[in-house]
């Protein structure tokens, strides 16, 4: 279940009229998707046939959408691959259909790889230093919505839920992340707009090509190196056990400094940052276990697979940054 907002191609047909485009010819629901109604979307333009994607936002507004929209045509100017959106003739990305907010951008060619090689990783951990780079003159400001805030509001409502084991581990990582994140170290690290869930689900690949990264509803301002932790603790790691792979880190590492080198302080920092991204998921997982959207929003998924991480980023020491 993907698709909230049904849509016809007759609707899309009198709808697209605003936008420089050219004339529908095919509509599909995706059945993936957890969030939004997502489609794709043929568009005849003279004798060739392009490809879109058609989202209905179902959870966010009107006001909440431009730091992402924009964020993205912003990386898409900038030839960072992500999805560009598409401006109607107003100059407008996000325009009513059916009373929600809506947005065409380009679709990305390939699909996900779950299974990625050191090749992957290292296509990863470029585009991603770009990424970064890209966004440094983003005008717009938003923080990251899944940070520390969000994890002191969080932690007391999932709390009485845990054994005695994980409640102590939760308690003495909060106090170990609040006292990371005032320390000198971390007041070095460099910002920007992130991405903040570049999980193996949110990158196409056409073979050995990284063809783009998508699905940036949780990006937020937040240190460059949240970005790469997050980023590692996906698409480094055996799934089962959570244990980094070195071919698959350094390969992604080495490629992110190749463009934007690592600095000291975010050397210092690795550590206690791979510990930060286990905990920003081990908490969103628990929050979505214990208190479940509506019954027709998929199975949460597995909070274990981020407690399990927890613990071993907090147990063995991870590769160095470079
Ligand atoms: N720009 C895009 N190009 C190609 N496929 C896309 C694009 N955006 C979304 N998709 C496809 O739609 C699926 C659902 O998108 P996703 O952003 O995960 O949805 P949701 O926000 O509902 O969770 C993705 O897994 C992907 O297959
Ligand atoms: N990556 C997060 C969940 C975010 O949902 P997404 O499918 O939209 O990326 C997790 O694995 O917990």
């Amino acid at each position: 279940m993907a698709v909230f907002t049904p849509v016809t191609l007759d609707d899309v047909q009198q709808w697209i009229t605003q936008f420089p485009l050219g004339k529908p010819i095919a509509l599909k629901g995706i059945a993936s998707g957890i969030e939004n109604s997502n489609f794709f979307l043929d568009i005849e333009q003279g004798a060739q046939v392009q490809q879109y994607v058609l989202t209905i936002f179902e959870n966010l507004s009107f006001e909440q959408l431009p730091f992402y929209l924009q964020l993205m045509r912003h990386l898409a100017d900038r030839q960072v691959l992500v999805p560009a959106p598409i401006a109607n003739n107003q100059g407008e990305l996000i325009v009513a259909l059916h009373g929600k907010p809506a947005a065409i951008v380009t679709k990305l060619e390939g699909s996900s790889q779950m299974a990625p090689q050191p090749v992957h990783c290292a296509e990863v951990g470029a585009m991603l230093a770009r990424m970064h780079l890209a966004g440094c003159d983003y005008p717009l400001q938003q923080p990251n919505l899944r940070g520390l805030d969000w994890w002191n509001a969080t932690t007391p409502k999932v709390l009485p839920h845990l054994s005695d084991s994980n409640a102590h581990l939760l308690r003495v990582e909060m106090h170990f992340q609040e006292a990371f994140a005032g320390c000198d170290t971390y007041k070095q690290l460099q910002t920007g707009p992130v991405h903040a869930d570049l999980f193996r689900n949110n990158v196409m690949f056409d073979g050995e090509r990284l063809t783009g990264f998508f699905d940036f509803y949780f990006a937020g301002c937040d240190t460059w190196l949240f970005d790469v932790a997050v980023t590692v603790n996906d698409w480094c790691i055996d799934l089962a056990t959570g244990v980094l792979d070195v071919a698959r880190v350094r390969s992604l590492l080495d490629a992110y400094h190749g463009v934007r080198p690592f600095t000291d302080a975010e050397q210092t920092a690795w550590q206690p940052m791979l510990r930060a991204g286990a905990l920003r998921f081990w908490l969103s997982r628990l929050y979505d276990y214990y208190q479940p959207r509506e019954a027709e929003m998929l199975t949460p998924h597995d909070p274990t697979h981020f407690e399990r991480i927890l613990r071993e980023r907090i147990a063995t020491l991870a590769p160095k940054l470079f």
